[in-house]
């Protein structure tokens, strides 16, 4: 069977920098995939990569099947890819709810729609798109926040916020950045559990960048290492994070340090 994601070669260079150099990164139907590696070894670059945010130099991205080397971000996610940021990227002035209907509206066709099914009809869309919204706020525990404006909300909040805002788009990837970025030993826990349910439940496969090496061990089915743009080694979390050129890769991170804990 076909991988749901298949990057082949991917190279960016920056000004004097091969920040990818020839990475090859697959992730099946459902599958958590972890992307990790030191500061600076090109695990932003490459996921900006596979979300459009970024064009690839060379090399080619499959998704579904599709060739989408040569598709913006915008057609991707139509195609059913989300992501969500290293650094939180809501509208702070905007209720929750409100932030998960806009993300919805941005996948859809809505002026082009609007005419196609009539005013009815879209209106019994909006219904729809309502009740979706409010069922993931129950998902998430953020019911009691729906009103509230997101910059009100601590950080792990925006960060469920963040997620929910990617899974009401029913994507078939959904790529993070770092999602446990500033948050507490608990709330990490929470979100290992949460993200675990949502590719249980709604069947995503999950790219995931992170430094948080209980989060990697936790939660992914394989990891992929990068180091100074490199692919340096690729497997099963307990293998690749005992292999010796990986661990000689982050000396002097403190990586060693989250591995042991
Ligand atoms: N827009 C850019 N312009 C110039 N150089 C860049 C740009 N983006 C990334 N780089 C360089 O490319 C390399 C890889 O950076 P990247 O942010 O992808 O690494 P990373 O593994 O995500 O790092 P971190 O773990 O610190 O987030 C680094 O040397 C970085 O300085």
């Amino acid at each position: 069977m076909s991988a749901l994601l298949e990057v082949t070669g991917a190279t960016k260079r920056f000004a004097g920098v091969t920040a990818v150099d020839t990475v090859d990164l697959s992730v099946g139907q459902g599958e958590i995939v972890g992307l990790i590696g030191p500061n600076g070894s090109g695990k932003s670059t490459m996921v900006n990569l596979v979300t459009g945010d970024l064009m690839a130099d060379t090399g080619s991205i499959r998704f579904r099947g599709e060739d989408i080397t040569a598709l913006p971000a915008w057609k991707r996610a139509r195609l059913g890819m989300a992501r969500s940021f290293q650094m939180i990227r809501l509208f702070r002035s905007l209720s929750v709810s409100d932030n998960l209907l806009l993300a919805k509206h941005a996948g859809m066709e809505t002026t082009l729609g609007d005419s196609l099914m009539g005013r009815a009809a879209a209106r019994e869309e909006e219904e729809r798109l309502r009740v979706r919204a409010r069922e993931l706020l129950a998902w998430f525990e953020l019911e009691a926040f729906a009103d509230r404006p997101v910059g009100a909300l601590s950080i792990g909040q925006q960060r469920m916020v963040e997620l929910a805002r990617g899974v009401i788009a029913d994507p078939t990837l959904f790529v993070l950045d770092e999602p446990a970025a500033g948050l507490s030993p608990p709330n990490v826990d929470r979100l290992i559990v949460l993200i675990r349910r949502m590719r249980d439940e709604f069947g995503m496969a999950i790219l995931l960048v992170e430094h948080d090496m209980r989060v990697v061990r936790d939660l992914c089915e394989r990891l992929v290492v990068l180091d100074s743009g490199l692919k340096l080694a690729e497997g099963a979390p307990a293998a690749v994070t005992s292999d010796p050129k990986v661990v000689e890769a982050y000396i002097g991170t403190g990586w060693k340090r989250h591995a042991r804990g």
